[in-house]
């Protein structure tokens, strides 16, 4: 236990009358300890008429005086901080202001909650500061509760009770607190809640609610007079974490006391005279309390005189760390409520508390700290599965990334295995192309325009249907035995064009089935025709009709043949006029199977041989080919020049000819690194 003496402090308000003040001087003077500050005031002048045995200064002793420049923050961190660290220690405290009506309590308790933050006084500053504690104290579990007790004309109401003060407009009507003595000599108050806060701003709002519900008057001395005494108690109880026997419970009253009135100098009447005179009684049993505690041997202390000093029992000479301001007006018109005021508080001073710490074990704060520190650690298990889950969802992720990775390295290997058919599908189809214009070439060579020399009538379908293979397809209608060149047959034979670009292999396959027959007939059938041909060149060159039938009927509804014939056949051999070569030799033909001379293969007299060609498949056939091919080379190199006539050109065409899609490929690619430069 430690005896520990009220600090008093003092506040003087800022007058705006600078005239009327008050002679005053502050002094400060340095002690062992700490420092003290003086004021001292002058008497007026005196009257020289009478004898005025008043003295002439007045000096009274503050822990502190706190003139009329300095600011909210300083009164608070002064006056109101020591006691809020005495109350994370374990201790009560108490800070109090007194002093007349109208000299600055309520600003200096409460300010002004509605202006800027500096107006702020002890009351919302002590909250925020609390809160900033625990904040910073994560290894102590705190509770905080409230209360704020009203005491009206010796009436105690609670200022929280939001319910009561909807419904009820009397304040009569409102339950009083009362108050109870346990047999341990405990106080309790009746009817007076008791709110927990987790936060500051839930502390603030029930301080604006109590701000809302107090009674103020106007009156002569202030026009927003508070007619009561408030007490805000803060319960501050703590218990650290994972220690079973820490638990401290403490409390702190902030009381802003009504203030006192010369009833004489007001000239008030009716209620505010009725609450001046309890206002005026209770702070006279405030003083008296004061007094007997000041006294040495006092066996009695009148604190059930009234309400007000039951409850601050403990705050005075009691188990507390208290503080009194006392306001001060500086208004020379109030020279004696200041002196008194002062003298109040000089005998407040000299109390002096026994202050204990407070390690209280009681079960139902215990119980609420236990469960305000299970609630942290459930939140805690919350955070913890929240992370263990996630972590969970996180490998299930991962092996699900793992099985998407593995599909999609199977599809990007598909996909390029795809690619590379596609783009070996798209060389064989350009290669394809290139030996289609080859073959077409090789066609227009046997049939160039400016061979036709008359206009007679012209039948090719020899050539076409037996003799020269890729007219052959042109035709597949194998049926027909003559044919009469007509529009309409060079359109026909320009869309067979078409098809022999586009389905080459396809249409070779299909028409490669019809008869096969010597090199002796197929040379003297196409020297024979070509022969013809020549005689016949005027045909395409004149652009007349090729059907001499077609032409007499022409005169009346047949079409005839116009003048775009020789650029059909053109087109249709792709190639250009100019591009024509001379005539070949009438033995084109007979050069195209002396390549097949030495190959043993191939039996001249034997027309089946080339179907037996045909027969061959897989690699019997390619081995066939690649000896051709060879062959081919060999004699290319012979001849020192590369194989550039329409006769080698026609060699690859029949090998093509022979279709077999397997070989095909195989065959265009030989040519292809063989023969296509
Ligand atoms: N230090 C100060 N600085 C500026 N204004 C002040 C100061 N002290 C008091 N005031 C102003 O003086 C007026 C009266 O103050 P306040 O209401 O706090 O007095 P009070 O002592 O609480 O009076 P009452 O006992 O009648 O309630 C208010 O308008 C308040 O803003």
């Amino acid at each position: 236990m430690v005896k520990n003496s009220i600090r008093v402090y003092a506040r003087l308000k800022p007058e705006i009358d600078k005239i009327s003040t008050m002679n005053y001087q502050v002094h400060r003077r340095r002690r062992k300890h700490f420092d003290e500050d003086f004021l001292v005031i002058s008497a007026p002048q005196k009257s020289t008429e009478y004898i005025d045995n008043r003295p002439e200064s007045w000096n009274f002793s503050f822990r502190q005086i706190f003139d009329v420049t300095v600011g909210q923050e300083d009164v608070f961190i002064n006056v109101a901080r020591p006691v809020i660290i005495s109350l994370f220690d374990g201790y009560n405290g108490t800070v109090f202001a007194y002093g007349q009506t109208g000299s600055g309590k309520t600003y200096s308790t409460t300010g002004d909650l509605k202006k800027f933050d500096h107006c702020s006084g002890i009351l919302p500053r002590t909250i925020r500061n609390i809160f900033e504690i625990i904040k910073n104290n994560s290894n102590i579990s705190y509770t905080v509760e409230l209360s704020y007790l009203e005491i009206y004309n010796e009436n105690g109401y609670d200022l929280l009770d939001q319910k009561q003060r909807q419904v009820t407009s009397r304040l009569e009507d409102l339950p009083r607190v009362e108050i109870h003595e346990d047999e341990l000599g405990t106080l309790h108050l009746k009817n007076l809640g008791i709110h927990r806060v987790k936060n500051e701003q839930e502390a603030m709002d029930l301080l604006f609610i109590g701000e809302t519900n107090r009674i103020t008057s106007e009156t002569p001395m202030n026009p927003r007079s508070s007619r009561s005494h408030c007490i805000f108690t803060i319960i501050l109880s703590s218990k650290k974490l994972n220690c079973n026997n820490s638990f401290n419970r403490a409390k702190m009253h902030l009381v802003d006391l009504a203030g006192s009135e010369r009833v004489y100098k007001c000239a008030i009447t009716g209620t505010i005279l009725t609450e001046a005179k309890y206002i005026n009684l209770s702070l006279h049993y405030l003083e008296q309390v004061i007094v007997c505690l000041g006294q040495e041997n006092t066996s009695h202390i009148p604190y059930r005189n009234s309400l007000l000093t039951a409850i601050l029992r403990d705050s005075l000479g009691g188990n507390c760390i208290t503080n009194m301001l006392a306001n001060l007006s500086i208004s020379a018109f109030n020279l004696e409520e200041t002196i008194s005021t002062c003298r109040f508080a000089q005998r407040v001073a000299l109390i002096r508390n026994d202050v204990k710490l407070i390690l209280k074990k009681e079960m139902k704060t215990e119980m609420d700290l236990l469960k305000v520190e299970n609630d942290e650690l459930r939140k805690r298990i919350d955070e913890l599965n929240g992370q263990l889950e996630s972590q969970r969802s996180a490998e299930r992720n991962v092996d699900y990334y793992k099985d998407l990775v593995l599909q999609r390295d199977k599809e990007i290997s598909l996909l390029n295995s795809n690619k590379t058919k596609i783009t070996e599908d798209k060389i064989i189809e350009t290669d394809k192309l290139k030996l289609s214009e080859i073959i077409e070439k090789c066609i227009v060579d046997i049939f160039p325009d400016d061979q036709y020399e008359d206009g007679k009538n012209y039948s090719i379908n020899n050539i076409i249907k037996n003799n020269y293979y890729p007219l052959r397809i042109l035709y597949h209608d194998t049926n027909f035995d003559s044919i009469s060149l007509t529009e309409s047959h060079f359109d026909r034979i320009e869309v067979q064009k078409e098809l022999l670009n586009n389905e080459l292999s396809l249409d070779l396959q299909t028409n490669s089935c019809t008869t096969g027959m010597s090199e002796e007939t197929f040379t003297n059938t196409v020297d024979t025709h070509m022969n013809k041909l020549i005689s016949q060149n005027k045909f395409i060159k004149n652009n007349v009709s090729i059907s001499p039938v077609d032409h007499q009927k022409s005169n009346s509804d047949s079409p005839k043949i116009s003048f775009r014939t020789p650029r059909i056949l053109r087109q249709l051999f792709g190639m250009e006029k100019k591009s024509l070569r001379p005539l070949s030799t009438p033995n084109t033909s007979t050069k195209i199977f002396k390549s097949f001379d030495d190959e043993k293969l191939i039996s001249r007299d034997s027309e089946s041989e080339l179907m037996n060609l045909r027969k061959f498949t897989g690699d019997k056939k390619i081995n066939f080919y690649k000896n051709l091919i060879d062959k081919k080379i060999r004699q290319s190199e012979n001849k020192q020049k590369p194989m550039e006539s329409h006769s080698d050109k026609n060699f690859i065409h029949q090998l093509l000819l022979t279709g077999d899609p397997e070989v095909d490929k195989e065959i265009i690619k030989l040519c292809k690194a063989k023969y296509l430069r």
